[in-house]
């Protein structure tokens, strides 16, 4: 059973979710690509320390962020938790 998890912040935030795929995806857009980079560089740290890492896509100044839990086969409350920050550290 799926945990019961509460999408409705995120949605209102930008993240679109795929129920099929158990997916959040967002995408984040940045003046330069340093700032990008670093963006992506800040996420890294929280996604080691939590042990929970996106799967993302860097083009220029642009990130595309996917999160589910691998393990799981689909989203759980550390996605949840992790899109959260994301948001937190894009926010800058
Ligand atoms: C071995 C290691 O703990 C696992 O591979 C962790 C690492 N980061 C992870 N990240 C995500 N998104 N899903 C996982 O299942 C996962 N598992």
């Amino acid at each position: 059973m799926a945990e019961a998890l509460d999408l409705a912040p995120l949605l209102a935030a930008g993240w679109s979710h795929d129920p099929s795929g158990g997916r959040l995806s967002k995408t984040f857009r940045f003046e330069t690509f340093v700032a990008a980079f670093g963006f992506m560089t800040r996420v890294a740290l929280w996604a080691e320390k939590w042990n929970h890492h996106p799967d993302w896509r860097n083009s220029y100044a642009t990130v595309e962020i996917s999160l589910t839990s691998h393990d799981a086969g689909g989203l759980t409350e550390r996605d949840v938790k992790l899109a959260r920050k994301i948001d937190e550290l894009a926010a800058g």
